[in-house]
């Protein structure tokens, strides 16, 4: 069971013109068992670091103000099902509701991060199918814990180069400000991938501009 959660929502605002400029970012954070799923979302959300966060699977709205617009974030919080070993555990229907994606694996579990090295696997086949590069940021939590660390910082960059993906070491447990940078990182990426999406528009736009500054009238 999934359960949906509301978060902060500030009140949405207008641009001077009285238009919405808000955006929306459904976010699914995927990982094995016990790696911070949690404690990162809940840190995102409330800045706090609560130590235990029971099983429960959590679709979070969160409303924030970035760069002068309006975001709203809605963070499904997942499960990692049990005795999955295939196809890094995904379904379809979280696969068509993501708009980005934030793989977490512990790095003091070298068992996590071979779950993330086979859910990027296949998130990179199936979204390939119908668009460009999603959006994935790969996230190697527990830094506070270096000297039980067994996959390498070195490891974890490959990985993301290697899949076109971003990468951060961070610790959930010790600090917001790298969960932070995650969470915006993917956003940047997300809004590029639509960008891109809107590809000829773009040219079109240009004749326009270009037409209008020399003043000639399109015969098409
Ligand atoms: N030392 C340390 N512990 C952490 C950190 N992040 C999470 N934990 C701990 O790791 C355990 C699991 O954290 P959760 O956030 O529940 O992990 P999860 O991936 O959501 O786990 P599931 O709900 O089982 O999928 C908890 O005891 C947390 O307190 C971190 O950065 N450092």
């Amino acid at each position: 069971m999934v359960v949906q959660v509301k978060s902060n929502s500030n009140n949405s605002s207008k641009t001077m013109d009285g238009s919405q400029q808000k955006v929306e970012a459904n976010v699914l954070l995927l990982g094995a068992e016990n790696v911070g799923k949690s404690a990162l979302t809940v840190r995102f959300l409330t800045r706090r670091f609560i130590g235990e966060y029971g099983n429960i699977e959590s679709i979070y709205s969160h409303s924030d103000r970035i760069d002068g617009r309006e975001i709203n974030f809605n963070i499904w919080d997942s499960l990692h099902p049990q005795n999955c070993e295939a196809d890094g555990c995904i379904s379809e229907k979280q696969l068509q509701w993501a708009d980005g994606f934030i793989l977490v694996y512990s790095i003091c579990d070298r068992a996590s991060f071979n779950v993330v090295r086979r859910q990027v696997q296949r998130i990179r086949q199936c979204k390939s199918k119908v668009s460009g590069s999603t959006p994935i940021v790969i996230v190697g939590n527990k830094r506070d814990l270096k000297h039980r660390r067994t996959v390498s910082s070195e490891e974890g960059t490959l990985l993301a180069l290697s899949s076109d993906c971003e990468f951060f070491e961070i610790s959930a447990a010790e600090n917001y400000h790298g969960v932070l940078l995650v969470f915006h990182e993917l956003l940047d990426l997300i809004r590029e991938a639509r960008a891109l999406k809107k590809g000829p528009a773009g040219f079109k736009g240009i004749v326009r501009s270009m037409s209008a500054v020399f003043g000639r009238r399109r015969t098409d």
